[in-house]
């Protein structure tokens, strides 16, 4: 499903370089629940960024169902992101100015879904996530965890083939978080989705069911648990 082979990337800041990943070498199963865990500033957010096809590494190759990431043009790439790909990043990025089921439905209108289908569909993974009565809220007229429940809406919506979801506790009670975990779960569960994390919290770690963790750009251990 994932292939990561070689990876590495560097960022310059002025006179600085960073090497954010070394050489990094990762395959993920469909249908995994795999948390990427390490210290702030490992490389977690940029191995999902290139997974997703945001960003693409100074070297190595990334394949997703085979296809090399890095052969597609800006387009294709658009468009596996757009038909394999749900997002949850760390901080949301809500549409503000659109309401909940609108930011939900957003995706799908750019897949040519028609609107009545759209709007039913939102509602629908709205109410499953527990946010039945909301869908005509901003962002602005939630808590951070109903937020971050719409942007897991978002990202499931459509069945993608891979959820990527960047710290998607972080700024949850514990509470909240526990039940977004539980919600991802069963979205794996049910509809065969591949999760893949970057986490710091120790919940989502006992939750998954592969444990990946990376140091200094470099991945120092990878378990499978039972669960
Ligand atoms: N756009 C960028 N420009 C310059 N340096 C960057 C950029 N993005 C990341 N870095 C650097 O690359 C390294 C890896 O960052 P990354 O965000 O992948 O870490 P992380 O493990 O996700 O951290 P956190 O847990 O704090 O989110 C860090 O040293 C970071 O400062």
């Amino acid at each position: 499903m994932v292939r990561c082979s070689n990876i590495r990337k560097s960022y310059v800041q002025g006179k600085v370089t960073v090497s954010a990943l070394k050489a990094v070498n990762l395959t993920v199963e469909a249908g995994e629940f795999l948390a990427l865990a390490g210290p702030s500033g490992s490389g977690k957010t940029t191995l999902l960024n290139l997974i997703g096809g945001l960003d693409l590494p100074d070297a190595g190759t990334i394949r997703v169902d085979g296809t090399a990431l890095n052969r597609l043009t800006p387009a294709g790439l658009a468009r596996l992101r757009l038909t394999r790909i749900g997002f949850i990043f760390q901080a949301f990025n809500l549409i503000p100015v659109l309401t909940a089921a609108e930011n939900v439905a957003y995706v799908m209108h750019l897949q040519g879904v028609d609107a009545g289908t759209r709007r039913r569909r939102a509602l629908a993974i709205l109410d499953e996530v527990g946010l039945g009565d909301m869908g005509d809220r901003r962002p602005a007229e939630l808590s951070g965890g109903q937020q971050q429940r719409v942007a897991v809406a978002r990202a499931i919506v459509s069945g993608p083939a891979i959820v990527l979801a960047d710290e998607p506790t972080a700024n949850l009670d514990s509470a909240t978080g526990e039940a977004l975990l539980t919600l991802m779960e069963r979205m794996n569960r049910e509809k065969g989705a591949t999760f893949i994390f970057s986490t710091h919290d120790q919940m989502v770690m006992d939750h998954a069911h592969r444990l990946v963790h990376i140091r200094d750009g470099r991945i120092e251990d990878d378990t499978r648990r039972q669960t």
